[in-house]
């Protein structure tokens, strides 16, 4: 099967003419470009463009161990979703880019594309092209997203005040910790079955994130959200990322850290601290930001009543831009930590003021 039939397997007949014309698509896959209306605002307001793109590589994010061909469409669909709700904004369309070695036959790519168009339905996003090339050895998709956001809406991560609350949106660490059982687990052929034991709902959470757009909104709608980011690298990491962004200090209370049930069991049994995961472990795909401490418990309350998860998990003081983890006994300085895609890079430095040219 050639490029061009693989790519009409993959994506024709999946969202209909109607379904996309009603997210402004006025031609989609099969030109050189897509075309697409400039959105419109409830009431005619003006809206923004949000633009983002991210990239998932075998190997590296994931392994035909701990994820499915339908997972992986799904989940690269999913983290660029959650980008989009990081900004407080409606995702509205897609383009994806494939690389795809030999052992990637078009079957396979099928199921993909079925992870994508579930969860390009669930939030939906119109897909609307892409890019697809032969690769040596592993499979690479990359997922741009377009959003919207009303004009001059969008929650930067520069915002956070002195005096804010932080919270984040979902429990922490269940990413991780699915990978953890994952990696361990000796290699089962049919990786998408769930365990149906506890490692259950850490697979799940590993697999099939839920980006949580609609909690974006409300909180970029109250006005009261100052900073948002959403947790792909680690609760510590994007706490830094928001602390320096912002240039604030910014103190996480341990107590407050939402802990699942089955997650610090599943950790203590193999040793672990269940921190180490709810701090560094990413792929959580909740969000994280900082809210004016009078509205913090009315934003919580709106969100749960959506079904949205929220945790008071600290405070934002003034002081120079860092991340202190209090445990009760005084705070100590939290190490950045978190993914990061070259730490390892060691013998390089960054700071190449002094290369000759
Ligand atoms: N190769 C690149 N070229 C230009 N901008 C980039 C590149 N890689 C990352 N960025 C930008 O750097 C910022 C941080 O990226 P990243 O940490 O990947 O964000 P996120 O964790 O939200 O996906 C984003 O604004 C992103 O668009
Ligand atoms: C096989 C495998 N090993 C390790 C990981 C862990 N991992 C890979 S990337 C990543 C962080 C998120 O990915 P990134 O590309 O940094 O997303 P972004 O910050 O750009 O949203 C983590 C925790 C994984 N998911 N699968
Ligand atoms: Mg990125
Ligand atoms: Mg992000
Ligand atoms: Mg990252």
């Amino acid at each position: 099967m050639d490029e061009f039939e693989r790519i009409r397997r993959w994506t024709s007949g999946r969202q209909s003419p109607q379904w996309l014309s009603a997210r402004g698509v006025r031609l989609g896959i099969g030109d050189d470009a897509a075309v697409v209306e400039p959105p419109q605002g409830a009431d005619g307001e003006p809206v923004q463009w949000l633009l983002a793109v991210d990239t998932m590589v075998e190997t590296v994010h994931f392994n035909w161990r701990t994820m499915s061909e339908a997972d992986v469409g799904y989940k690269a669909l999913a983290a660029n979703i959650s980008d989009i709700a990081a900004m407080g904004g409606q995702p509205a369309h897609a383009l994806v880019s494939i690389s795809a070695p030999a052992a990637c036959t078009a079957e396979r790519m099928t199921s993909l594309y079925d992870g994508l168009y579930a969860c390009a339905a669930r939030y939906g996003v119109a897909i609307v092209g892409g890019d697809t090339t032969s690769a040596p050895e592993h499979l690479v998709i990359s997922v741009t997203v377009t959003g919207t956001v009303p004009a001059g809406r969008a929650v930067p991560r520069s915002g956070a005040k002195p005096g804010d609350a932080v919270f984040v949106t979902g429990p922490l660490g269940l990413s991780a910790a699915g990978l953890h059982y994952l990696l361990a687990a000796p290699a089962r052929p049919g990786a998408a079955a769930i365990e149906a034991d506890e490692a259950g709902s850490l697979v799940q959470a590993h697999r099939r994130p839920v980006p949580s757009p609609e909690g974006g909104r409300l909180l970029a709608e109250r006005g009261t959200c100052h900073a948002l980011n959403d947790v792909s690298d680690g609760a510590a990491s994007e706490a830094w990322e928001l602390a320096e962004a912002s240039g604030v200090s910014i103190v996480l209370e341990e107590a407050r850290l939402p802990l699942s049930g089955s997650m610090a069991r599943y950790a203590r049994r193999q040793g672990r601290d269940p921190l180490d995961w709810v701090l560094y472990g990413g792929e959580d795909y909740v969000l994280m930001g900082t809210i004016a401490a009078d509205d913090a418990e009315q934003a919580g309350a709106a969100l749960r009543a959506r079904g949205i998860p929220f945790y008071r998990i600290g405070v934002v003081e003034s002081g120079p831009s860092g991340v202190w983890l209090d445990r009760g006994g005084g705070r100590a300085p939290l190490a950045k930590g978190g993914y990061n895609h070259f730490a390892s890079a060691t013998g390089e430095s960054d700071d190449d003021s002094n290369d000759e040219i």
